[in-house]
């Protein structure tokens, strides 16, 4: 014979000692199947195996004629005995695998649980239900301690949504709280209670048949309390994970759409881009500039900054090759810059690597408002550090970043920019932009732009090319500027005479001067 499918609902545990005095407790386990007791326990703590025996076939009669399942607690012996529908047993009782193994796995069993470890237990050793508890204090026995709902809640937490496991809550449960601890135990992987296992409540009520009745309605009541409302929270997550989705799609498509234009305008206008920048890179930063469109001017010499921030249209304030006459310069430019509204990117490079480099940093950060800061994981880290803000510290070394670093790197750069009222651009394997409100990676590029020295640099220059003609958007600048480079990145490297890095680095070149408008449909975007 198979499993029967059980109804936990109202889940009667009996006790003669506590059956009511105007009856039998033969007549109080009718009377409770007739108001609705969908399952029965027969639990005999005083009685020997014998007259256990002859009890439980008594009670198996009258379950019987009404097709209710009858458990019999703790003795494996009576409940094959009498061919009882299956067992409950507890933490010191038989084991619960021993008792599956001798009852056979077409019986029910159950166990009691205390804590989610026993829930788990109870999942691996073979159980059908658990039994936990204990609820509410209780006259019946005395409990270690009570769970009350919210206890109930943290194990029926424990138990993942596609576990068949069913679960009754015992202990003190009576009419007037039977609601409450369905509704607010259940659980926010959508789990409620599948019943309520009572003792006093019926076999100790003066009319059984109209207390189970009581606790039928009440668990029922309770039971759709709960779904409702996890219905609901479902539905609000549904709507408000669309919602964002929306918003998402909406943002990439807008992105994309500025994208061709923001490189027309760059060709047209070729404005002057100031570059206080290090003398690695300063030829291939120049270079970069003047092959997207832009102009460059190569000036460290604070002398010249006032005169220059009338003419130049954005300025890069790199601090590779540090000196202090870079730094007065660095301060100068970018002041000019901020009282005419021109942007200031900012590229810090190797930050964390030198005190010189996180006080220039620091310094630059605390006297200028900075449009844009671009930077490898390492010093997107250090800039995170040196404005306080809360996110994991990744190592450093030299100038490389090690990697992304970041659990959640998209979270991380709009943390930054939302700290420091700028847009961040975090560059590696994945690029990512933020405004503090808007959030993009770039998943476009290739291997080759880490393998030569100063692409980071020339990105920052490409930023400040496209920031010099899109005032009012630094946040798509950013993503222009990356894009541009990465979009030339990935041709370069597919040409035929690129063989290696240094091949790639003119092509690279090359490419930013070939990169047509509708190139940017290449775009690989993903908006958070
Ligand atoms: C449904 C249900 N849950 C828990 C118990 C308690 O069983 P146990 O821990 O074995 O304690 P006793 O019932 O033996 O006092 C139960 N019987 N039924
Ligand atoms: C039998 C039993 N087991 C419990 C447990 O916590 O496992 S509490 C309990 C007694 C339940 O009786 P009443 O419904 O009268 O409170």
């Amino acid at each position: 014979m198979s499993k029967p499918n059980v109804d936990y609902s109202v889940y009667l545990v009996t006790d003669s000692g506590l059956n009511h005095p105007s009856r039998t407790l033969l007549q109080s386990i009718e009377d409770s199947i007739q108001g609705g007791a969908t399952l029965v326990q027969l639990r005999e703590k005083e009685l020997d195996t014998a007259d256990f025996i002859e009890l439980a076939r008594k009670v198996h009669e009258v379950t019987k004629k009404y097709n209710v399942p009858l458990l019999i607690n703790d003795n494996i012996d009576v409940a094959i005995a009498i061919n009882a529908e299956g067992a409950h047993v507890g933490q010191d009782d038989v084991s619960c695998t021993e008792a599956r193994q001798r009852l056979g796995p077409n019986k029910i069993l159950g166990i009691s649980t205390g804590t989610p470890e026993e829930a788990k237990k109870a999942i691996a050793d073979g159980a059908d239900y658990i039994g936990i508890g204990t609820c509410f204090m209780t006259q019946t026995k005395s409990p270690k301690r009570t769970l009350g709902p919210m206890g109930v809640r943290t194990i029926l937490e424990a138990i993942p949504a596609d576990v068949p496991l069913k679960t009754v809550a015992i202990g003190g449960i009576k009419h007037d709280n039977t609601r409450r601890v369905v509704s607010h135990s259940a659980g926010a992987n959508g789990r409620i209670l599948d019943g309520i296992a009572v003792v006093t409540g019926i076999v100790g009520a003066q009319d059984a048949k109209k207390a189970t009745k009581q606790l039928l309605a009440e668990y029922k009541s309770g039971y759709e309390i709960a779904s409702k409302h996890h219905e609901d929270g479902q539905q609000q997550q549904q709507q408000q994970q669309q919602q964002q989705q929306q918003h998402r799609d909406a943002l990439e498509k807008k992105v994309l759409q500025s994208l061709s234009g923001l490189l027309k305008t760059l060709r047209e206008s070729s404005p002057l881009i100031h570059h206080i920048s290090n003398y690695v890179v300063m030829n291939d930063t120049a270079n970069a500039t003047l092959a997207l469109g832009g102009s460059p001017i190569m000036a460290p010499c604070v002398t010249e900054a006032e005169d220059l921030s009338k003419v130049v249209s954005s300025v890069v304030l790199n601090i590779g090759t540090l000196t202090d006459s870079f730094v007065d310069c660095m301060l100068a430019a970018g002041k000019y810059a901020n009282a005419q509204s021109k942007p200031v990117i900012l590229d810090p490079v190797g930050a964390g690597a030198t005190l010189l480099r996180q006080e220039t940093t620091r310094k630059i950060l605390n006297s200028l408002h900075v449009d844009i800061i671009k930077g490898n994981a390492g010093e997107i880290s250090t800039i995170a550090s040196i404005i306080g803000c809360d996110t994991e510290t990744i190592a450093m070394r030299g100038v490389d970043s090690l990697g992304s670093g970041f659990s959640n790197p998209a979270a991380v750069v709009q943390a930054v920019a939302k700290r420091e009222k700028c847009v961040v651009a975090m560059t590696g394997k994945i690029d990512y932009v933020s405004d503090g409100a808007r959030t993009i990676a770039i998943e476009n590029g290739h291997e080759y732009q880490g393998r030569i020295s100063g692409s980071g640099c020339m990105v920052a220059s490409s930023i400040a090319a496209f920031a010099a003609i899109s005032p009012n958007d630094h946040f798509v600048a950013a993503v222009a500027g990356i894009l541009a480079l990465n979009l030339a990145g990935e041709h370069a490297a597919a040409r035929d005479d690129v063989r290696g890095p240094g091949t790639f680095r003119a092509a690279f070149i090359d490419e930013m001067a070939n990169l047509e408008p509708e190139m940017f449909d290449q775009a690989k975007i993903k908006a958070f």
